[in-house]
């Protein structure tokens, strides 16, 4: 059952528990860590960002926790299980089963069609055909797509394209969403859908772990992760604004 699966919980509501995370990464002759030791726990039902200045380190850490990278040291528990200690093969079948994705660079195939890439993602996961493409269709009207279906990748915007990804990473219903700089090729009224798709599908139990510089963001978050030169310098739970104030049509220009 995968549309609506509530996310698997690690312990207490954890969908992932990292512990002393360092990366470092060789170049050339020189060694660089860039990572010091990072401890980070993202509870189910939250939707977190992680802030910072560029090259602080954000991105290898949404890497790291996705298991995209190893780390240099340390351990990431993944819903329940220990990541870092599984083989390459079972860390492929982990982000399979459990782990979406929206990056800058959309990763769309460019041969299909907007409705294809957001299928092939649940074929993937074994749906059958129309099942695939029914979901798919409400997951691309769900972005405000359901006219461009039919465009293939290189015949819509960079905003279309960022909608199309975000249509495919909720289609398989995620326990966990990682997202790089989700709203930024998006206006504000398509940004604050998309932000408001990420808090319901958060708000089913899952976990959106957003990297960002984007300070509207904030509005719709639970936790917000402040990084600086490898380090978390800060950490806040916060609580969410119970009225119905829209960050991102306040900076909309009248
Ligand atoms: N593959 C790599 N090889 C060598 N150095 C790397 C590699 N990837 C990242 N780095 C370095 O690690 C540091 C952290 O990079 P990272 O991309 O995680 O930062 P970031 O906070 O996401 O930055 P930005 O906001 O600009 O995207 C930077 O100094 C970067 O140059």
């Amino acid at each position: 059952m995968m549309p609506g699966e509530r996310g698997q919980l690690g312990q207490a509501g954890l969908l992932i528990a990292a512990h002393g995370i360092k990366k470092s990464f060789v170049t050339g002759q020189a060694e660089t860590e860039v990572l010091h030791g990072v401890d980070l726990c993202i509870q189910s039902g939250h939707l977190a960002l992680v802030m910072g200045p560029s090259g602080s380190g954000k991105t290898t850490l949404l890497s790291i926790l996705a298991g995209l990278l190893r780390p240099s040291d340390g351990y990431v528990d993944l819903c329940g299980e220990r990541m870092t200690a599984l083989p390459p093969h079972r860390i492929a079948e982990l982000r399979r089963r459990r782990v979406g994705f929206v990056f800058q660079t959309y990763n769309l195939f460019p041969a299909l069609t907007a409705l294809e890439n957001v299928m092939a993602a649940l074929r993937m996961k074994g749906a059958p055909a129309g099942d695939a493409r029914a979901r798919a269709l409400h997951c691309l009207e769900r972005v405000g797509l359901a006219e461009l279906v039919a465009r293939r990748p290189g015949q819509l915007s960079g905003g279309q394209r960022q909608r199309v990804a975000v249509a495919r990473a909720l289609a398989t219903a995620p326990s966990l969403l990682f997202g790089d700089e989700i709203t930024a090729a998006l206006d504000p009224a398509s940004g604050h859908a998309v932000m408001r798709l990420l808090r319901e599908h958060a708000d089913l139990g899952h976990a959106v772990l957003i990297v960002t510089h984007d300070a509207r963001l904030k509005e719709y978050a639970d936790h917000v992760i402040e990084m600086q030169d490898g380090y978390i310098v800060r950490e806040r739970y916060t609580h969410r604004a119970e009225s119905d104030f829209d960050p991102f049509e306040r900076t909309t220009p009248s």
